[in-house]
């Protein structure tokens, strides 16, 4: 087969695991950097424009679409959809996971478990923001951020009222969640691929944090989840449409919690935590359903 990554940078660990998988699998593989591709829309002859040439068919498309590139990103998946090349995760639903709040609201209608959420835009009214959720101690976090930056435990009422205040100033959507303290810092990222958890990892914050992202120096070890977990992360995968996420689950109380689900999850903490060849996998899931004639689930 032809496979295309898009991927702004072919040096990142994933995309270089992935090339190499492919190959070895006896593919052609090409990285394209999704900033510079143009596009014709035209129906009659849709095309991908790559550096002053037309790019010849891709069977398949793995989008490794950074946040900040998710709008432009997105339309280049699109258009390669458009000429019909398989998508490893479909434009539409890497756009409903990259957006929080349209996220955690499917996940919340599908009936599937999650901290007690508020959702914001510059609120006048932050003492009843604050009391929808529970009160303090309270998770602040930035609608757009990403590896735990724009992420803040508030562990007062005060606290809160000031970090939300702070966020207000500058215009940004924001998120205020309850504090899942009995998870003490870690949380549980699940590797799903169609329906199936292939790999699951446990993070560990490092000493004095709260955010386990291996990006803050959390660190990682393997990690046996129950068929209740493995259940709710294949749930989550499938409401948003996606056939490979990592799906980060809070370990509470009252049973797992789904706190997010990212649609180009990296390899390299899980390959490494694992053993497992995750980017073999995702391959051989590209060759089970990129057939001529495939359709596309929901049509981006
Ligand atoms: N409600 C919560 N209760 C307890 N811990 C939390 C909560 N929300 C977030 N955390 C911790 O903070 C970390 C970062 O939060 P989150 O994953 O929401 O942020 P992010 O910036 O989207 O990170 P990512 O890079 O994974 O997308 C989580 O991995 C988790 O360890
Ligand atoms: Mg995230
Ligand atoms: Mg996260």
């Amino acid at each position: 087969m032809k496979i295309a990554i898009l991927s702004r940078d072919a040096t990142l660990y994933s995309c270089k695991r992935l090339r190499e998988a492919a190959l070895a699998r006896g593919h052609q593989v090409e990285i394209i950097d999704p900033l510079s591709c143009y596009m014709n829309i035209n129906p009659a002859s849709a095309a991908v424009h790559y550096r002053g040439e037309p790019l010849p068919h891709f069977d398949a498309v793995i989008p490794r679409i950074g946040p900040a590139t998710t709008f432009y990103g997105t339309a280049v998946l699109r258009q390669f959809e458009m000429c019909g090349s398989y998508p490893l995760n479909e434009s539409v639903a890497i756009t409903r996971a990259r957006d929080k709040l349209r996220s955690l609201q499917l996940l919340a209608r599908q009936g599937i478990d999650m901290p007690v959420t508020g959702f914001a835009h510059s609120p006048d009214d932050t003492h009843d923001l604050i009391e929808m959720v529970g009160g303090a101690p309270l998770v602040v976090k930035l609608v757009e951020g990403t590896q735990g930056i724009g992420v803040v435990l508030a562990e007062t009422r005060q606290a809160a009222e000031s970090v939300i205040d702070a966020f207000r100033g500058l215009n940004a959507h924001i998120l205020v969640q309850e504090f899942i303290k009995e998870a003490q810092g870690r949380d549980i990222r699940c590797l799903v691929i169609g329906n199936e958890v292939v790999a699951a990892i446990e993070r560990e914050a490092k000493e004095g944090d709260f955010r386990s992202n291996l990006h803050r120096g959390g660190c990682a070890r393997r990690v046996e989840i129950t068929p209740r977990e493995r259940e709710m992360a294949v749930r989550a995968a499938a409401t948003l449409g996606l056939d490979v996420a990592g799906v980060d689950i809070l370990r509470a109380r009252r049973g797992p919690l789904v706190m997010e689900v990212n649609a180009s999850p990296g390899l390299e903490g899980i390959e490494n935590t694992t053993g497992l060849n995750i980017a073999t996998m995702m391959i051989a899931w590209i060759e089970q359903h990129a057939r001529p004639g495939f359709s596309l689930k929901t049509g981006g």
